[in-house]
């Protein structure tokens, strides 16, 4: 049973630290204030919306012409793409990226660690709806960790007798100050899958610029990557476990302007550089498994 907002600010809700609230519409949401940082999650897709370290702007990009409706994905912060990553493999009726980020999440705790940091689990199991999807039975937690730095895992499990197979992604948007201005560190001479020409590369150049559509899966990094934006006078540091895939992507002028929830110039002020599962790395989990996928972010 969802519950509603007096129910969790009364259930999961901590004096001057955790809240639950309407924002944007309908759709509940928790926001959080600590002494490290602020931050507000939706229970729509799990899906955190901001993060704002104390004193710094945004590190999460949200459009703001995202709906905020089911049935809907939310477009910014860090949607959850669960159980496939990108287009359905063979049904094009499918929604792309999965059910995940269309789906309520269920907030199972809330906790205050000792240095002050927010602790937040939300899960979401199978069920008639998500078996409409894709026929498995499965449990995805979404555990976050606020603090100076925003740590999000993805934990699924398999309570199933049989195996299951599934591709994801923390499909994260960063606020930028102009796509022109950053340079990303930590995937040089690593292999990449071109989507828009569908070719295989190596990536020679020591720091990767974007003047243009870009939408590169790279294979085998597990490196930190780093986003330098001298003008927002900050790099943004994405460290990550059990995922050996990085997508980037960056729709440029032309795709920005087809996308109804997204400003023209929307592709101006963001990158993707997702954490992924995929290609080389979907997951397999025989009966029992678990497998947990983590990112930390932070701001140097
Ligand atoms: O528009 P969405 O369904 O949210 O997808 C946005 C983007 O996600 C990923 O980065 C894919 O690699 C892109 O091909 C896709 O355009």
């Amino acid at each position: 049973m969802e519950m509603n907002i007096d129910e969790l600010n009364e259930k999961f809700g901590v004096e001057g630290e955790v809240g639950f609230m309407e924002l944007d519409g309908e759709l509940p949401f928790i926001t959080i204030t600590n002494k490290y940082a602020e931050a507000d999650i939706c229970l729509y897709g799990a899906q955190i919306t901001s993060f704002r370290p104390m004193r710094t702007t945004d590190v999460l990009w949200m459009s703001p012409y995202s709906v905020f409706e089911k049935g809907k994905a939310i477009r910014g912060g860090i949607p959850v793409c669960f159980p496939w990553f990108g287009p359905h493999a063979n049904d094009s009726a499918m929604p792309q990226h999965g059910f995940a980020r269309t789906s309520m999440w269920e907030v199972t705790e809330v906790d205050t660690l000792e240095k002050g940091e927010t602790y937040v689990s939300m899960q979401l199991k199978s069920s008639d709806e998500t078996k409409a999807y894709w026929p498995y039975d499965f449990i995805a937690e979404l555990i976050f960790v606020v603090g100076d730095s925003l740590s999000l895992t993805l934990k699924v499990s398999n309570p199933s007798d049989s195996a299951i197979s599934y591709t994801s992604a923390l499909h994260t948007y960063f606020n930028l100050s102009a796509i022109e201005n950053i340079k990303i560190a930590g995937l040089a001479n690593t292999h990449y899958e071109n989507q828009l020409d569908g070719n295989r590369y190596v990536q020679e150049e020591e720091l990767l610029e974007i003047s243009e559509a870009t939408t590169r899966h790279y294979f085998d990094t597990e490196a930190d990557c780093i986003i330098h934006d001298p003008y927002f006078k900050r790099d943004i540091r994405i460290a990550k476990d059990g995922s050996k895939c990085s997508t980037v992507w960056n729709p440029g002028a032309e795709a920005c302007e087809q996308m109804s929830d997204m400003p023209n110039d929307g592709y101006e002020t963001f990158v993707c550089l997702e954490t992924v599962n995929k290609i080389n790395d979907q997951i397999d989990l025989a009966p029992g498994e678990s497998h947990e996928t983590t990112a930390v972010i932070s701001v140097e």
